[in-house]
């Protein structure tokens, strides 16, 4: 059987001031599957996060998310219609308990202003969802700490945390091991193995170790456009892959 249609991106194109940064960029992901979006800087991909995420609009082509289309919907909506993104740059507040940068998540999610669910004191039903998921990514005694306080690795655990608390279907991550130790990095693969089952994931990721180990698909993208998407067996054997991966190293 076919896998269904998660998240699909057809011909998209996005230039700014003029330069054109997507050129038509494809790619179709199923339902359950994890794929790694790779290739040299400035090739387009956290500009595609962007688009896909909503930051971003699209000056043509289409994306659909479960077959409804998100093209033009806002941050929010595409939130709420399963798709969660998480950011390279951390976007957690540092003085805000881990359990507070989680609930806060859900109920930004639920559609709650944070002043609002401040004087409200906060949903029973997002205080114990916030737990339960801060349990998921082993922070659980660490809830009552701030989120500026715990180590570096906490934090990108907990950014995950925030990232999945909605519990969205179809899941983005940008480089979620970028400056981790190796056993750091092996700890967080583990992790976000456990916490994707049964999702999509899509993930920006540099660390060809970590691509190898959690990627059923690998998608190159270079100047703008995804040149190929195969198993990690055919990306290597993929000849434009291969010039595209010499010619760097030959240039720089
Ligand atoms: N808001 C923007 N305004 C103007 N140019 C932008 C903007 N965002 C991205 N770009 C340009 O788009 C190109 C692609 O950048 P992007 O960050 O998407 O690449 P990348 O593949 O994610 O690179 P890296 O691996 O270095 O993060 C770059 O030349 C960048 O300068």
């Amino acid at each position: 059987m076919i896998a269904a249609v998660a998240l699909s991106l057809q011909g998209l194109h996005k230039a700014f001031d003029g330069s054109p940064i997507l050129r038509g960029v494809d790619l179709e992901l199923r339902a359950g599957e994890r794929c790694a979006l790779i290739g040299p800087n400035g090739a387009g991909k956290s500009s595609l996060f962007h688009l896909v995420s909503g930051r971003y609009r699209a000056d043509a082509g289409r994306i659909t998310l479960h077959g409804v289309d998100i093209t033009r919907q806002s941050p929010q909506q595409i939130n709420r219609l399963g798709l969660a993104r998480s950011f390279q740059i951390t976007s957690l507040f540092p003085r805000l308990s881990a359990f507070e940068n989680v609930r806060c998540a859900l109920l930004w999610t639920l559609g709650y202003r944070y002043a609002f669910w401040r004087r409200m004191g906060g949903s029973h039903e997002a205080s114990a969802r916030a737990l339960t998921v801060l349990q998921q990514v082993g922070l659980a005694a660490r809830a009552d700490v701030a989120a500026g306080e715990l180590s570096y690795a906490e934090q990108r655990a907990l950014e995950l945390a925030v990232t999945i608390a909605a519990d969205a279907s179809v899941i983005l991550l940008d480089e979620p091991t970028a400056g981790m130790s190796r056993a750091e990095s092996a700890a967080m693969v583990a992790l976000i193995r456990e916490v994707t089952m049964g999702k999509t994931l899509l993930m920006v990721e540099h660390d060809m170790q970590v691509v190898f180990d959690l990627a059923d698909r690998i998608a190159v993208m270079d100047n703008g456009r995804v040149i190929a998407c195969d198993t990690a067996p055919r990306i290597r054997a993929n000849e434009d892959v291969q010039a595209l991966y010499l010619d760097r190293r030959r240039h720089g």
